[in-house]
């Protein structure tokens, strides 16, 4: 785990945020607030923590929960939790009285790393794949702010002065990159039971830290046991979960340098293939074939795997005569690897696979190498926006990562065809 020591934070927000968790008997704790030069913001521990310690536990009174905000807007509506955290987000933001100010103040002030706030410029060197869900996750944030604007249109008894899409966009993603999700506790409401628990949402993300969480029902608190030590100074991090760098981007606006989730999806090359490759008929004869054996798609390589999926797929298309008479025999072939009776149909047929994966992947490199091509001139192209100088550099290191793996499995590839 990455040992850099951080600088801690002592403006005036945290000192505030910090009276108020002591005058409401927020539990002691050996995290501050802290700057760290690798990842921003997060917690550093103030004094050594062993493996097996409680870092944190956030009393009930504290946690934002379907049930706590089910006192306030009952629970008679179609709202989901995050629809409904996010609109009381803004509502909090816009009461200068909250009993909840001081969290509300320490809370990002953007999200400009985050892919759904890129400017366009930027969004068109997204990987396809991504640009997809990045444009699906923005339609969602404004369908919820609309929803969120019906149910407050039905419910005139709540007063709230008008709400701004981007308020909403600011609120959503709030959520969305520090909620937790509630084990032990009633009341699960549609979309999940998620929560948000001051305190605990100020640490940072590694694939390396081990932790329980939960609900503890003996002291009514959401607590974070950690399973790693750390030495004072150091920061602590959590676990958000096995994500590769592309969901971490998408989800959370930052990526790791070093993430053993990673991997590059190849749908898009694979069914361009299977078009340059098949009729018309050919290709709905073997794609009934792939979704009978449930194949379709989710083809991807990563650092030391091409995916067994992939290589069905490619297996068959290597198959010809999709439209001939015999073809139903070659496909019992095909099944016997599917099913894992033989390692390969023959060696003429792998040896088709293997270089039908060599030309996707030659494809996806090329493409790779001129994103980092672009993106390491793109200031210069685009003077006039904006680039957020993180946004700018975890684009490119996605790229880099794509390239990485696209490099190590043609370099399998052309090791497993020398065996043939
Ligand atoms: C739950 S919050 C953690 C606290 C946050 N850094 C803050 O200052 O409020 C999650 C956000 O922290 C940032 N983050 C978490 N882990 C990170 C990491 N390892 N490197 C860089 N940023 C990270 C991302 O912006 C993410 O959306």
């Amino acid at each position: 785990m990455d040992k850099a020591r951080g600088t801690a934070i002592h403006d005036k927000k945290y000192e505030t945020f910090i009276q108020w968790l002591q005058a409401n008997n927020f539990p002691e704790s050996k995290l501050v607030l802290a700057n760290f030069t690798n990842t921003g913001r997060g917690m550093m521990a103030s004094d050594d923590i062993q493996a097996g310690e409680v870092i944190v536990s956030v009393p009930r009174k504290f946690l934002m929960t379907n049930e706590s905000l089910s006192k306030i807007y009952g629970s008679n509506h179609a709202l989901s939790s995050h629809q409904l955290l996010a609109l009381h987000l803004v509502m909090l933001k816009q009461d200068k009285q909250s009993w909840w100010k001081a969290y509300i103040d320490l809370l990002p002030v953007h999200f400009n790393t985050m892919p759904v706030k890129y400017t366009q410029s930027l969004l068109d060197h997204l990987p396809t794949a991504l640009k997809e869900q990045v444009s699906q996750q923005k339609e969602n944030i404004y369908s919820d702010y609309l929803a969120c604007l019906a149910y407050l249109k039905s419910n005139p008894a709540i007063i709230v002065e008008s709400i701004q899409p981007e308020d909403y966009e600011w609120a959503w993603l709030c959520v969305n990159t520090r909620c937790i999700h509630m084990t032990k506790m009633e009341h699960s409401a549609k979309g999940g039971n998620i929560a948000l628990a001051p305190m605990l949402d100020f640490l940072n993300h590694t694939t390396e830290a081990k932790i329980e969480s939960g609900y503890n029902v003996r002291n009514q608190s959401f607590e974070i046991k950690t399973l790693t030590p750390y030495r004072k100074g150091e920061q602590v991090y959590i676990n958000y979960g096995p994500h590769d760098n592309l969901a971490m981007l998408k989800e959370y606006g930052f990526v790791l340098s070093q993430n053993c989730y990673n991997f590059v999806l190849l749908d898009h090359e694979v069914w361009t293939l299977y078009e340059e490759m098949e009729t018309k008929q050919g290709f709905d004869v073997k794609k009934q074939i792939l979704e009978g054996a449930g194949y379709f798609g989710d083809y991807s390589i990563k650092d030391d795997e091409i995916s067994f999926r992939l290589m069905a797929a490619l297996r068959l298309l290597a198959l010809d005569g999709a439209t001939e008479p015999g073809f139903d025999r070659k496909v019992m072939d095909w099944h016997d690897v599917v099913m894992g009776q033989t390692d390969m149909i023959d060696p003429e047929n792998e040896r088709k696979a293997l270089i039908m994966l060599q030309s996707i992947c030659n494809r996806v490199a090329r493409q790779a190498e001129e994103e980092i091509e672009t993106l390491a001139h793109i200031t210069e192209k685009h003077p006039e926006a904006e680039f957020h100088p993180f946004a700018l550099y975890f684009l490119r290191q996605v790229w880099n990562e794509s390239n990485g793996i696209i490099t190590q499995t043609l370099a399998d590839v052309k090791e497993k065809l020398a065996t043939l």
